[in-house]
């Protein structure tokens, strides 16, 4: 059974991942505004762990603002954060990195110039020790095996001697989340890892990642414009308007809302 028919079956049964526990992350009325624009009003959401949970919502509505906020992007001006139960709500990406919320970007985040294991060395370093140390990349075997295993769960083990630079778009969207997996963290959020994939490629592209997410026993927030990879791959969906969830649930009942038909998927 591939993901996506796996996903089809956990429509039937949503949720079913999601039975293990207290949430990983809990946010309570988080409020931010840019001058007279609110890019997110009361935002309470608890993710429970092992979560595929995908966050849509049209352009503008406050996906990436939630997004940054979760990971210390941006301060929220009220509100609060717990990962674990424990109040993060202050603290920057780098901190928080370290307590276990990591991300990938739309546009990878790598250094062109080192290979694919150069970068997952340097991520590891950074992971460890909480600063992005270019110059000192962790160098010892432990780190390089531990490199290795990673890029060989995304299917990347061939292309670890390579420099970025000479990588498909593709491969630097995975290497970026493998990157992202390095430091073990609790909590991943991807914003749209389909973007730049072609339509023939975007279910293989995502069962390969959910497969080696699965491997890492993270739980996974993606922000996703695509409803068919929405359905396939989300256990449970956020959908934003005008800095607002306005529905919350398993993706059928998600997608089927009025509110969300008019305001995100435009049916
Ligand atoms: N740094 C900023 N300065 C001013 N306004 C901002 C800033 N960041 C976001 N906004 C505004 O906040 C609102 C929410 O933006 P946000 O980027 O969170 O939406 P989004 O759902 O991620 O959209 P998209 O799908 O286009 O990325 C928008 O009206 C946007 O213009």
């Amino acid at each position: 059974m591939n993901r996506r028919e796996g996903a089809m079956n956990q429509r039937e049964a949503p949720m079913t991942r999601a039975a293990t526990g207290h949430p990983v992350l809990e946010t309570r009325n988080l409020q931010k505004s840019f001058g007279a624009v609110t890019a997110a009003r009361d935002i309470s959401v608890a993710i429970e762990s092992g979560a595929r949970l995908s966050v849509i919502g049209s352009n503008g509505a406050g996906k990436t603002t939630f997004v940054n906020m979760v990971t210390g992007y941006l301060k929220p001006d009220e509100g609060t954060i717990l990962l674990d139960g424990e109040d993060v709500t202050r603290l920057d990406p780098r901190r928080l990195a370290r307590r276990g919320i990591a991300r990938s970007f739309q546009i990878p985040q790598l250094c062109m110039e080192l290979t694919a294991l150069e970068n997952m060395l340097v991520a590891r370093a950074a992971a460890a020790e909480g600063t992005v140390p270019f110059f000192r990349p962790a160098r010892t075997a432990e780190a390089r095996d531990a490199a290795m295993a990673v890029l060989d769960r995304f299917g990347l083990a061939d292309i670890a001697p390579r420099p970025v630079s000479e990588l498909a778009g593709g491969v630097r969207k995975l290497l970026d989340i493998a990157l992202a997996m390095i430091g073990r963290p609790r909590l991943l959020m991807l914003d749209e890892p389909t973007s730049g994939v072609s339509a023939e490629e975007k279910f293989p592209f995502m069962d390969r990642i959910m497969t080696a997410l699965d491997q890492g026993g993270v739980t996974v927030l993606f922000v996703e414009h695509d409803m068919d990879i929405v359905g396939a791959y989300a256990d449970r969906v956020l959908a934003f308007y005008s800095g607002q969830i306005i529905a919350d649930g398993a993706p059928d009942h998600v997608l089927a809302d009025d509110a969300v038909r008019r305001h995100v998927t435009g049916h």
